[in-house]
């Protein structure tokens, strides 16, 4: 997908949302337990009651791993089922010497369909740019993110005086484009995000954060939304477990719902 053709359907949707789809078995509604392929029923209904509300979806790769094998076809049959308009966001944070990544890439662009991945930019350029060889197909690179972990190193100052989360973002120019390239910015990060946004004012950011660790949707728009929004923000927890029983289906659209409203008032507001 193009960042024309995101940015046209946030405008169709009055939309910025991802839904995160991080399906944990143990956390699932227990009447699915007895189903077939109970992770792919859950997401299954949960496509089906967001899908007028958002404008992406992530899979979170993890949660279809650790099923073993069955877990990837689970993956590739909810992937199957995402509308072909929606964009969707492998997250399996990877990146490793330049063989290897090329075959990362390869299993998620090509064996599946996905129109980003999810890449950490520790081991630098040569672990990157394979993934940005594929046509119409994102990099979304880990810069500031939302866990307490990313003090340990993204804010640390280097030689130049930049925290690392700079470097990062300005040594990936020399890689991609805001055509094909993207940041992870977390929403715990308040007005740091508009740090980042002077750094890099075109770039989509895949903001998580929102929802069960606790940023707001309010700063994110403020200090992140440029004019063709640049954002995507992800929430999963808070929208796929809004309810434990058999209505959890619609509870997520309810709360799909909820944030897409609040959506559509920030993007009248800022864009
Ligand atoms: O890359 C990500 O998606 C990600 C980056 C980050 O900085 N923080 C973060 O929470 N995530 C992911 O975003 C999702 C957040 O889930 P909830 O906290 O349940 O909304 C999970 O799938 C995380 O793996």
């Amino acid at each position: 997908m193009t960042r024309a053709e995101l940015f046209s359907q946030i405008q169709k949707k009055s939309s910025f949302l991802c839904v995160g789809l991080d399906a944990d078995l143990e956390k699932i509604p227990s009447h699915l337990k007895s189903e077939p392929d109970p992770i792919f029923s859950f997401c299954k209904a949960i496509i089906e009651e967001t899908a007028d509300y958002a404008v992406a979806y992530k899979p979170n790769i993890a949660f279809f791993e650790a099923l073993g094998p069955q877990g990837w076809e689970t993956l590739q049959k909810v992937t199957e089922l995402i509308p072909k308009e929606i964009f969707t966001i492998a997250d399996a944070k990877r990146g490793d010497i330049g063989n290897t990544s090329k075959l990362y890439a390869k299993a998620f662009f090509e064996k599946m369909d996905f129109d980003s991945v999810t890449v950490a930019p520790y081991m630098g350029a040569d672990s990157v740019t394979p993934f940005l060889e594929f046509e119409d197909k994102w990099v979304i690179l880990l810069a500031l993110t939302s866990n307490a972990g990313s003090m340990d190193f993204q804010l640390i100052k280097g030689e130049n005086g930049k925290p690392l989360y700079q470097s990062v973002l300005e040594k990936s120019q020399e890689w991609g484009s805001a055509e094909n390239l993207m940041y992870v910015v977390g929403a715990t990060r308040g007005e740091l995000i508009g740090e980042v946004r002077k750094v890099v004012p075109d770039h989509f950011f895949l903001v998580p954060g929102v929802g069960a660790q606790g940023g707001s949707l309010s700063e994110v728009a403020k200090y992140g939304m440029n004019s063709t929004c640049g954002l995507l923000v992800n929430s999963s927890r808070g929208i796929i477990y809004a309810s434990g029983e058999k209505d959890f289906a619609k509870a997520a659209r309810q709360e799909a719902k909820k944030l897409q409203e609040e959506m559509a008032g920030l993007l009248e507001k800022y864009l």
